[in-house]
């Protein structure tokens, strides 16, 4: 790590706790971001929601800057990471698949009716 730091890389440590943030950051991780939140415990359902407490956590403990990463869709979310003291919001799934976006749209839409 210490010759790619020389060499000019950044790493970025996709974390899913504090305690694995605080732990990338004694490594060297020059970035930590919360990629890896509610991915990770088995039999656990993955939330439909971001982790906001922890890009919370991370800011205080991290000492690093800290991306919010996984499940932003609504902007009061990057709103929030961001008042929070996020560095940066990765958003993904949100703006990149049109299934699921066209999906949000039609679940505002009244349930269809014939029209014959
Ligand atoms: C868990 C994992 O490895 N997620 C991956 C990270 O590289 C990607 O599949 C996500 O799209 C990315 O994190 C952004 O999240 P979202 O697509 O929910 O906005």
């Amino acid at each position: 790590m210490d010759a790619a730091h020389t060499a000019g890389a950044v790493f970025m440590a996709d974390v899913d706790s504090v305690e694995a943030g605080i732990y990338a950051a004694g490594c060297g991780a020059d970035i930590v971001s919360t990629t890896l939140a509610g991915y990770t415990v088995r039999d656990l359902e993955v939330p439909d929601t971001p982790d906001i407490d922890l890009v919370a956590a991370l800011v205080h403990a991290a000492g690093i800057p800290v991306v919010a990463e996984g499940r932003y869709t609504r902007v009061t979310e990057v709103e929030r990471a961001v008042a929070l003291g996020a560095h940066a919001v990765v958003v993904g799934t949100a703006i990149s698949d049109p299934v699921r976006l066209t999906a949000r749209f039609a679940a505002a839409l009244p349930p269809r009716q014939e029209f014959r």
